[in-house]
């Protein structure tokens, strides 16, 4: 039987009157790749937020690993083994590429020996080894956002939350970027992915969860979510519908 790495019951939070995330239930399983999609402002960014521990719910639980974990700080929650990234990326651009992976490696050990050792393992397996010494400011957006993913791996997690780490790359990079990210997810990183580039999503998920206005809409294999009217009509729009007739 596989394992429930993650899961959410009922989790919710309201900022004022509104509901950003509405009572969202989840099953995630260890090894699994799963997508998250919807409008935006549906609730994806916040729901990772709840994950992590930077926002209380208002209801619900996170279960990690068999351990409650609602509510944690982020901090502890990252030692548990929840990776993530940031929506904008935010490197230390004053920083080099090596030392900015090294501060992922720090949550785990306090020795510099060892986080360099794991810092430049990861710094191979996201090819940025050629820019090992170069300050984080002065790299490109394909480099930022992979530099943003091997800090987060740099933290060793058993789970890794991709909040758009997609966006901004042409067709080629994402390309890249997509086997990358497959990559991680055959080496036995759990992955949970918020993306607004559909098909790459697709080749990575094997299920995706549809959110809008908080709410789960529709979860499923790529083809059940893509072809089902509520999502169309809620994200995907007509285009979508027509384009295969
Ligand atoms: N700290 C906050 N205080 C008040 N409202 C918030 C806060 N964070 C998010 N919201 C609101 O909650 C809703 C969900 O926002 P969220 O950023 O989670 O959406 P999203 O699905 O990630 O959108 P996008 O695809 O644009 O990133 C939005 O209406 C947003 O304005």
């Amino acid at each position: 039987m596989q394992k429930t790495l993650l899961e959410l019951s009922d989790l919710s939070i309201k900022f004022g009157g509104l509901t950003a995330v509405n009572r969202l239930n989840l099953k995630i399983n260890a090894g699994e790749a799963v997508g998250l999609i919807g409008p935006n402002g549906a609730g994806k960014t916040t729901a990772f937020n709840l994950i992590v521990g930077v926002h209380q719910p208002t209801v619900g639980k996170v279960i990690f690993d068999e351990e409650d974990i609602t509510g944690l700080a982020p901090h502890v929650v990252c030692r548990k083994g929840i990776g993530r990234t940031f929506q904008v990326v935010k490197p230390f651009g004053k920083m080099t590429v090596l030392q900015n992976i090294m501060v992922g490696a720090f949550v785990n050990t306090s020795k510099k020996s060892e986080a360099r050792l794991i810092a430049t393992e990861i710094m191979e397996k996201m090819s940025l080894q050629g820019k090992r010494d170069y300050l984080a400011q002065n790299l490109t957006i394909p480099e930022r956002k992979r530099l943003e993913m091997a800090k987060a791996l740099a933290t060793q997690p058993k789970l890794l939350l991709l909040d758009e780490v997609l966006a901004g790359l042409n067709q080629t990079e994402i390309e890249e970027a997509v086997q990358l990210i497959k990559t991680i997810n055959r080496d036995g990183i759990t992955i949970l992915m918020i993306e607004h580039v559909l098909q790459a999503t697709m080749a990575i998920c094997s299920r995706i969860v549809v959110l809008d206005y908080g709410k789960k809409i529709a979860e499923g294999s790529p083809q059940e979510v893509t072809s089902n009217s509520e999502v169309i009509k809620a994200y995907l729009g007509d285009e979508y519908e027509n384009a295969d007739s």
